[in-house]
């Protein structure tokens, strides 16, 4: 934080959730402030930005981790560690999205713990990640999910054009990958980061399962959650609404509004 007490907040970098988070912290919540933006397209980004309350400096990644307490990593994943590392090295916070890539960027982990940095994955376009967390702390027996998405959601994930899967054209439900959360990380690294921040919050990205359909009659990315614990069941189905980019439900940058929210409350709700 700065002198007044004021969550300076940097956004990396402005695409579909960018900039709904722009707009949403520029429209008002409490405590924080948009300090800065990162975009690869410099003049395209300040033109964009013109049209804030108060437009923020476009900066490099190394500026953004000084310029800001707060950085909201909402890039493609191989940009990970060039957008955390600053961060971290500087102490501060990353909230990360492309949260599958952590899986091959373990040292971002160890650069926290070093440098007193920390590195928090919010809900995102998931569902109950608090009472996974909860369950976590006694013994978990299962985690498995079900992932459905139109056939838009998908397209392009590396996974399909390694096996052959053609989903342009299909009339029926097709499961597409049966495997771990690691797996898929891998296979499918623009689409399922909700899978591994299922996995990190509960048994991990070897023991979480997951199935993926490609759905030709469905409209939402729908993702349906079991857990089997010592302490609860948990049965859980979310139906995300796709943003502007099909790949990406609405509800993830709301996630993200709610936790800069919750930083600066008097009262916080959830784990
Ligand atoms: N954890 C979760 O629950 C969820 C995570 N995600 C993840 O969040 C991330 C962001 O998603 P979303 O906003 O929908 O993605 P978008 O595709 O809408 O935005 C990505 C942005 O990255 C920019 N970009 C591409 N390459 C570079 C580069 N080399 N340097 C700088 N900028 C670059 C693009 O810029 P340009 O406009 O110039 O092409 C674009 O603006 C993704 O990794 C996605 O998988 C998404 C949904 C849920
Ligand atoms: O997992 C993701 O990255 C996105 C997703 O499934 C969704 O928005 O429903």
């Amino acid at each position: 934080m700065n002198d007044g007490q004021e969550l300076r907040v940097g956004i990396a970098v402005l695409g579909t959730i960018g900039k709904a988070l722009a707009k949403a912290i520029d429209a008002g919540i409490p405590g924080v402030r948009l300090a800065a933006v990162a975009a690869r397209n410099q003049a395209a980004a300040e033109d964009w930005l013109a049209s804030l309350r108060h437009s923020p400096p476009v900066v490099s990644f190394d500026a953004m981790a000084e310029l800001c307490d707060v950085v909201v990593e909402c890039a493609p994943a191989a940009l990970l560690g060039d957008i955390a590392a600053p961060v971290l090295k500087a102490g501060k916070t990353i909230i990360v999205l492309s949260c599958g890539a952590l899986l091959e960027k373990q040292e971002l982990v160890e650069l926290a713990r070093v440098h007193g940095g920390h590195i928090h994955v919010p809900t995102g376009a998931l569902l109950g990640l608090d009472a996974v967390i909860a369950a976590a702390e006694g013994h978990i027996r299962s985690v498995r999910m079900i992932t459905r998405k139109p056939v838009r959601g998908l397209l392009g994930a590396p996974y399909l054009a390694e096996h052959g899967i053609d989903i342009d054209a299909i009339e029926e439900p097709l499961r597409i990958f049966s495997g771990t959360a690691r797996e898929a990380a891998t296979g499918f690294p623009a689409n399922l980061n909700v899978a591994v921040a299922l996995s990190l919050a509960g048994v991990g990205p070897d023991d979480t399962h997951l199935e993926i359909w490609a759905d030709p009659a469905l409209t939402r990315n729908t993702h349906s959650i079991v857990v089997d614990s010592d302490a609860a069941r948990l049965e859980m189905t979310i139906e995300n609404i796709p943003s502007e980019n099909p790949k990406t439900g609405r509800i993830t940058a709301q996630s993200v509004v709610a936790l800069l929210r919750k930083f600066g409350a008097p009262l916080r709700m959830g784990t």
